[in-house]
């Protein structure tokens, strides 16, 4: 079998970057260029002419994606120094014919890109008999958020085709490696490479990995196991940005500093300061589970104190967050417990059994069901919906991949203005 190619996705918005990135990634191994889908809408042709013209020995595929008027695009992006040239395997197959003559008439080849499409066996063969060149076993960017998986997809393919296949979504050393495992020609990585703060070493793990790929036995995890890992590898604000900047709790502090907390909510209301319902939600809670106390707006009181504290941390709960008072503070700081509150009040109120756990509750602006996960940091603390968990811990993620490159950037020297392009951006 021909070795398989390393396909680095340029899905930046900025040319500057874009090339400084794509030479880093050759540097650590990769062969084909693609300019991005996004790169293409914000800098237009200019960006596959100035990728031509840099690196003139390499493949540069425009991931056009082409939907419509297949001849004019491609002729575009080949006059403009496109090897390669993606169109949607969903077009129509008018569009497809178009894209055809016009690849043949100016010397290029289309990669036709499964995303979305409903059968993607039957769907593969019309585009191999229609002249297509390469499949692409592709899982958008979003589909991935919600679960999707681009080697479920490619397995999907097995022997459908005798044409190259393509494999993009996600893809990082170790699924690369078993994509090509899978028979993949060609592995398309974004994000991996990109966004890493070491473009270089980034794609010469993933270069190393489709070279000599390893079996690993795919790993079995939980939904909530999932979900948990994601979260903890993330901050509060990372949520707080992947979810559009909502989400985040109000008027909190951590009140043992630097702790981290992450869990499913146990809600608890309690009323005029009695402190009976939040302890009791003590032992309703489970392992890795964090109290969310609504206090009904009682602040000169406090429902929460170090034996209530020892009595979770005795159970395993990941934290507590309260829209009130807490007391005890220096015994609590000791324990390093993660506990969010508004204030701290020497006075405990009475045990009266006022209040309700887990129903929904209004907590620090936000509204709190039992089982949306709660996640803290020194930033504060943000409600992920529960319906949404994966997907934000997903997005959350790649907020945070994003922010190592722009680090490593201000790092040698430019400022965040600057790699950001805000002036370029402003909404205007
Ligand atoms: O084609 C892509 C996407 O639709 C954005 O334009 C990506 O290039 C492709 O998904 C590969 O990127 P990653 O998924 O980040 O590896």
């Amino acid at each position: 079998m021909e070795k398989p190619y390393l396909q680095v996705a340029l899905d930046l918005l900025d040319l500057p970057r874009a090339v400084a990135i794509a030479e880093e990634a050759l540097q650590g191994g990769a062969d084909w260029i693609e300019v991005g889908t996004p790169l293409i809408k914000s800098e237009g042709m200019a960006a596959v002419r100035a990728m031509r013209e840099r690196f003139p020995g390499h493949e540069i595929v425009a991931d056009m994606k082409v939907a419509d008027t297949g001849a004019l695009e491609v002729e575009m992006a080949a006059k403009s120094g496109a090897s390669i040239v993606c169109i949607l395997a969903d077009a129509d197959d008018a569009v497809i014919a178009e894209a055809v003559r016009a690849a043949r008439k100016y010397g290029v080849r289309l990669m036709a890109d499964l995303i979305n499409v409903a059968d993607p066996v039957a769907r593969s063969r019309e585009l191999e008999a229609m002249g297509v060149d390469y499949i692409n076993a592709h899982v958008g960017i979003d589909q991935q958020m919600i679960g999707k998986s681009s080697l479920d997809l490619l397995a999907r393919l097995a022997g459908a085709v005798q044409i190259p296949i393509a494999v993009a979504g996600g893809l990082d050393a170790a699924t690369a490696s078993a994509a090509v495992q899978s028979g993949a020609a060609i592995v398309i990585v974004g994000g991996n490479i990109i966004r890493s703060a070491d473009v270089a070493g980034s794609a010469e793990r993933i270069r190393s990995a489709i070279d000599r790929p390893e079996s690993r036995p795919p790993q079995a995890e939980s939904p909530d196991a999932a979900v948990r890992r994601l979260l903890e590898a993330v901050s509060a604000p990372n949520i707080s940005d992947a979810m559009h900047r909502k989400g985040a709790m109000t008027n909190l502090v951590s009140i043992c500093g630097r702790v981290k907390m992450v869990g499913r909510a146990v809600t608890v209301r309690t009323i005029a300061g009695d402190w009976a319902k939040p302890v009791e939600a003590i032992d309703v809670a489970g392992e890795g589970d964090v109290l969310v106390v609504s206090s009904d707006g009682v602040t000169n009181v406090a429902p929460w104190g170090e034996l209530a504290t020892l009595s979770c941390r005795n159970r395993g709960i990941a934290g507590v967050v309260i829209d009130g008072a807490v007391r005890d503070v220096d015994d609590i700081r000791a324990m390093a417990f993660p506990l969010f509150a508004r204030t701290a009040v020497p006075n405990a109120g009475e045990p009266k059994g006022l209040g309700e756990i887990n129903t929904e509750i209004a907590c620090c602006g936000q509204e709190v069901r039992p089982g949306d996960w709660i996640v803290g940091d020194e930033s504060g603390v943000v409600v992920v919906p529960r319906e949404r968990a994966y997907e934000i811990a997903r997005r959350a993620v790649e907020v945070k991949k994003t922010e190592e490159r722009i680090r490593e950037e201000i790092r040698r020297g430019r400022s965040l203005a600057e790699v950001m392009e805000l002036l370029k951006w402003e909404k205007r």
